[in-house]
């Protein structure tokens, strides 16, 4: 089997006397989409936030693409394939659709200091922008104002935002916040279609839509993996059930 994308093992954070990671060890390999799930609390945004250089580990290591990450920071992350989206990205509200995508396009490519004048007139800049928002269903409203879009569009466009820095693994905080039946059944198709090009770590509350997508599912309470397993398995899993789930050992 190929190595997996992002390798985490005993991973430790602790808050005074809490743990809110509990040596967790987690895969994700190429092509998957793995999601993270369990109840409120149980660690998930202080395991992405770890993954993703925000928060130091107490212990444990992190590999990406099989090298270690763990003295890293978040930009080097970045550098190195990886990105977060939906709770911290920041979309440039009085700026058009196409603009928020070439400008994220130009600081992959390093150039975070150019003025938008130079960004609108670059032409790879503005066809590789109109590619990514091609793929996503986008393209008709290249021209739009971001602030005119709706909240569907608007996590559809973060998402591009983050494609276009080419990650290795996307790590998703919650997609399907927020959106109504028709907007999430978008946001599923989107994150189905892109599954080949990048691996991703799904924390989503949406159970429709985690079992909609994903290949594997790892299920965290009080900062511990307790199960990790395809669907069919989490579905069965009785620790699942009991923890997650909510179900005790009566009949009813
Ligand atoms: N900066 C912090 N300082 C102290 N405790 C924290 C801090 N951040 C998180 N916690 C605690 O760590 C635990 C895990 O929180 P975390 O937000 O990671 O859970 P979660 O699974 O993401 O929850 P939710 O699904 O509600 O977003 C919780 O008990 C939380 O109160």
């Amino acid at each position: 089997m190929t190595a997996p994308i992002l390798a985490v093992r005993g991973l430790v954070k602790r808050f005074g006397g809490l743990l809110a990671t509990d040596a967790v060890d987690l895969d994700v390999r190429a092509g998957e989409i793995h999601a993270l799930i369990g109840p409120n609390g149980a660690g998930k945004t202080t395991l992405i936030s770890q993954l993703f250089g925000e928060l130091r580990p107490d212990g444990g290591t992190i590999e990406l693409d099989g090298k270690v990450i763990d003295g890293l920071s978040t930009a080097e992350r970045v550098s190195r394939g990886l990105a977060r989206s939906f709770q911290i990205t920041c979309l440039l509200s009085d700026y058009s659709v196409r603009d928020n995508v070439a400008i994220a396009v130009q600081v992959r490519q390093g150039h975070s200091f150019r003025f938008l004048a130079n960004v609108r007139a670059d032409r790879e800049l503005r066809a590789e922008a109109d590619a990514l928002l091609a793929g996503a269903g986008l393209a008709e409203r290249a021209e739009e104002i971001v602030a005119n879009l709706s909240h569907g569009e608007r996590k559809q466009l973060e998402l591009v935002v983050a494609l276009a820095s080419r990650p290795r693994l996307l790590l998703l905080d919650e997609p399907m916040a927020g959106l109504g039946h028709t907007e999430s059944q978008q946001m599923i198709e989107m994150l189905r279609g892109l599954r080949e090009t990048v691996a991703m770590l799904l924390v989503e509350h949406d159970m429709d839509a985690v079992f909609k997508l994903a290949d594997r599912i790892s299920v965290l309470v009080y900062g511990r993996v307790i199960a990790t397993g395809s669907p069919d398995d989490i579905r069965d899993h009785p620790e699942v059930r009991k923890a997650y789930l909510g179900e005790g050992d009566e009949t009813c």
